[in-house]
Parts: C-alpha cells; sequence; structure tokens
C-alpha cells in the first residue's frame, strides 16, 4: 500500500480519504493493535481491488505507453511558468490506463467511424479511441492550449492510427458551433475539458445536432472526487452536480453513472436504447 501514500492525498474516491485520515489518526491515539490492524486492511483491500482491475485488462499499446510516460514527466509546471501553457497542466488529467481501454471499447462496440473529443491534453484518449476506429476512422479533438498541438502530433504520429487524428485548437464552445456548421456527427462524444462547461458543451452537442444516431457521449469526472454527493462543494463539483441533474431530467435520453475512476457517464437518446430501429 505505501507506493499508493504519495498520491492518496488527492485520490478521487472521498471514502479511501476518510479511511487514510482515520487511519492517520488513530496512530497517535493508543489505539488497539488489533483496530488499527483492521483499518490497515480495509484501506488494503481497496488497493487490492484497484491493482486488481489493472490486471486483468489488457495492456495498452507501446505509443500509449510512451504518452503516458511523456505525460508523467513532462516539466509541466516550468511551462506554466515559462507562460508557454495557457495553465496548470498536471499529469492527473491525463485519461490514463483503464478508463483509455473503456474507451476504447465503447468506440469499437459503437462500430463507430467519427469520434469527438471536447478536451485533448496529451492525446491518450483520442490515441485510445484511434486505436479502436476502422482504417477510413475520424477523431477530431479540441483542445485551446496552442502547446499542445504540436506535442500532440509529435506522440501520436509515433503510431499508425495517429494519421486518424486531427485536433481542432480553440474554446471548445466555439469549435462545437464549427462543427456544427459543417453538420459533422459523431458515434462516441468523449466530454472531457472545462468542468463548468459541461452543460454548455451538452447543450451544443444536442441542439446542433452533433451525436450521430445510435451515437453515445462519454462524460469523464462525472463524480467529481465525490463532491456531486457530498454537502461542500467547489465551483466544478457545482457544476458537475448541475450537470448531472439536468441530464437525469432530460427526457430525450438514457443513462447510467459508473464509478469506474472519477466517475463515467454514459448517455443515449432513448429511442436508441428502445431496439426501435430493430424492430422496424
Ligand atoms: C482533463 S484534460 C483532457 C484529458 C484528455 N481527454 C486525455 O485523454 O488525456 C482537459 C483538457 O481540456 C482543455 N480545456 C480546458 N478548457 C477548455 C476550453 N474551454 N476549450 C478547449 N479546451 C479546454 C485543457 O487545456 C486540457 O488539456
Amino acid at each position: 500500500m505505501d507506493e499508493y501514500l504519495t498520491t492518496l492525498g488527492s485520490h478521487f474516491d472521498p471514502m479511501v480519504l476518510k479511511l487514510w485520515e482515520l487511519q492517520e489518526r488513530l496512530k497517535s491515539t493508543g489505539v488497539s493493535v488489533e483496530i488499527q490492524k483492521m483499518l490497515d486492511e480495509a484501506l488494503d483491500l481497496f488497493f487490492k481491488r484497484d491493482r486488481y482491475c489493472e490486471a486483468n485488462t489488457s495492456p495498452v499499446s507501446p505509443e500509449l505507453d510512451l504518452i503516458n510516460q511523456m505525460t508523467l514527466t513532462h516539466p509541466w509546471t516550468d511551462l506554466y511558468v515559462q507562460g508557454k501553457t495557457n495553465w496548470s497542466l498536471r499529469p492527473f488529467m491525463m485519461t490514463g490506463f483503464k478508463e483509455g481501454q473503456f474507451l476504447k471499447f465503447i468506440v469499437s462496440m459503437s462500430n463507430a467511424k467519427r469520434v469527438l473529443e471536447i478536451g485533448t491534453f496529451t492525446g491518450y484518449g483520442a490515441l485510445s479511441c484511434a486505436e479502436a476506429l476502422p482504417d477510413d476512422g475520424e477523431v477530431i479533438t479540441c483542445d485551446f492550449d496552442p502547446y499542445l498541438e504540436s506535442l500532440v502530433k509529435e506522440y501520436t504520429s509515433k503510431s499508425v492510427h495517429g494519421r486518424k487524428i486531427s485536433i481542432r485548437l480553440g474554446p471548445a464552445l466555439e469549435t462545437l458551433n464549427v462543427l456544427g456548421n459543417e453538420k459533422k456527427t459523431f458515434y462516441v462524444i468523449f466530454l472531457d475539458a472545462d468542468k463548468d462547461k459541461y452543460w454548455a458543451y451538452y447543450q451544443a452537442i444536442m441542439d446542433r445536432g452533433l451525436l450521430a444516431p445510435r451515437g453515445t457521449i462519454v462524460v469523464d469526472n462525472a463524480l467529481f472526487y465525490g463532491q456531486v454527493y457530498r454537502e461542500t462543494r467547489d465551483t466544478y463539483g457545482e457544476a458537475l452536480k448541475t450537470f448531472n441533474d439536468n441530464v437525469s431530467r432530460d427526457p430525450r435520453v438514457t443513462t447510467v453513472l459508473i464509478p469506474l475512476q472519477d466517475g463515467i457517464r454514459l448517455i443515449r437518446r432513448t429511442e436508441d436504447m428502445l431496439g426501435k430501429r430493430q424492430a422496424d
């Protein structure tokens, strides 16, 4: 468990953080060894489950591995201080291993030809999707940080699937409007940029017809560190809660929220969930 402790402070699951806090507090109160041991085991069980899931998830391509390594070691703080990035980008923003494989499954199961990603960062999600697309498939990914464009091109071009990826630079809401004017539609749309605009992105997707028939919206951070079901929320937590509430009330869609990583929400038009087209 020790290997996790350094990153535990920013863990996405508040239950784990509470257990850890309790474990730390009990150490100084002279509580019985037996109780301490049970608490250690409880915390350890969580990480065992995590490791087990990872061990039973297929390994990713060497090119995705390389993006992962580069993201973890890139000098993000220096770049921000030197004014080379819009804001302080951080490795934890990356989609990563399990979620990347999950995305790949969704793209593959949807028989998707075109994928839209809102929020590129270092291209992990974009390449995960591209790997599951046919040769004539396309991933359009949007970001507003110019620094990322050449970095993503450099790393995704190391893969044969990289040529399926194109980046649209600019504020994502503007890009969605442009894509709407171009009459583009997408089978899978991965929502993973600034959390306070999720609802605006969702409305643009639905109102501008960007979601293809039988398409799926995949929403990242739907639990937002547990803030959506807790009393205290910051601006992003509040935005996610409002987004979740609004989507749950939208009669046009059917949805499921999965507690994978920081929560993934899948959204589809209700008519596409009824088997109506197949029955007709
Ligand atoms: C969580 S990261 C995306 C992670 C990425 N999907 C992956 O697979 O690793 C969010 C990204 O959204 C971008 N972003 C934030 N606000 C944006 C906006 N208004 N328009 C476009 N991109 C934005 C950030 O620059 C950042 O790269």
